[in-house]
């Protein structure tokens, strides 16, 4: 398909009588098919705020102008009802906390279960196959035994997996992660990393990766957007923007994470430096 997955122009978001006090100016950004998009910035910079303003979940206090356009449509200020057929089937987006996705009283398998049957129609008992192999394919143990437990049986970072594969057993085209490992200690957090890796790279999906963390989205993404006060400050090619930072707020955030010391033209380190995706083993 030509054209971007997505095409952010001039958001604006405000909140207070007629969206006065403005926390987005002028963000506009693509992310293109099979790309993955770093969104850093410190707390309160706006990150947030720019991924509800695409997944249409912004608060109804909040007042938007600009453009959203996902493969060509617009999404902005449109009516509920056509986002939410777009959001959990050509879009997905993950939380930092996974018990804002799941249902504390519902079996996680039936959880994954509902997401498939609400999208693809298909009979919930059917599912149930494509549930376990999903849940296997997240890298979760036993998926067959973790497919009957409720949530609170499980870690932090086995129920990230579970919203993981809520998110991604439609095979999305936009993947949208706010701080998704954010929760998790960090030999948890290198697990889910490479389970969405795995899974971006077999699905081909284009992704929205926010984080505070450098380390983390070098690892992750190709190129990264650097947000400040609710504006895009510098933007491209991860290597090039933390490489050689353009922006001087940049330049800190670098100084801050070390990641200076790579040298130019050095390749930053990213997960396929420790780890090869089965591509073969992703269930359809
Ligand atoms: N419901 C709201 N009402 C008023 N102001 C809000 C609301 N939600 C967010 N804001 C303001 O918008 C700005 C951007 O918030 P946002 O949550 O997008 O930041 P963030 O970069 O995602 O921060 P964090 O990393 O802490 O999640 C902040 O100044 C915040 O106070």
């Amino acid at each position: 398909m030509s054209g971007p997955l997505l095409e952010v122009r001039d958001l604006e978001v405000g909140f207070g009588r007629g969206g006065r006090h403005r926390v987005l100016h002028r963000v506009s950004f693509q992310v293109q098919h099979r790309q993955r998009l770093g969104l850093i910035g410190e707390s309160g910079s706006g990150k947030s705020l720019t991924a509800l303003a695409v997944m249409g979940l912004l608060p109804d206090s909040a007042t938007a102008s600009g453009s959203v356009r996902f493969r060509g449509e617009e999404l902005l200020n449109r009516p509920d009802r056509v986002l939410a057929r777009l959001r959990g089937d050509r879009m997905a987006m993950v939380f930092q906390e996974p018990m804002t996705a799941l249902d504390p009283t519902m079996q996680v398998g039936r959880q994954v279960a509902e997401v498939i049957r609400l999208h693809q129609g298909a009979p919930a008992g059917t599912a149930r196959q494509l549930v376990v192999d999903m849940l296997s394919a997240v890298d979760l143990p036993q998926p067959d035994r973790i497919v009957n437990a409720f949530p609170h049986q499980l870690s932090g970072g086995q129920r990230q997996r579970v919203v993981l594969a809520m998110a991604l057993v439609n095979h999305p085209d936009l993947l949208i992660c706010d701080e998704p490992t954010t929760a998790l200690d960090v030999t948890v957090q290198a697990k889910v990393l490479r389970v969405l890796d795995a899974a971006l790279t077999a699905e081909h999906e284009g992704c929205l990766f926010i984080s505070h963390d450098l380390a983390v989205v070098s690892q992750v993404c190709s190129d990264v957007l650097v947000m400040l006060e609710g504006r895009i400050v510098d933007a491209g090619p991860v290597t090039d923007v933390f490489g050689q930072p353009r922006h001087p707020y940049t330049a800190g955030l670098v100084a801050t994470a070390r990641l200076d010391q790579v040298q130019p033209g050095q390749r930053l380190p990213t997960l396929a430096d420790f780890y090869r995706p089965d591509q073969a083993s992703w269930p359809r």
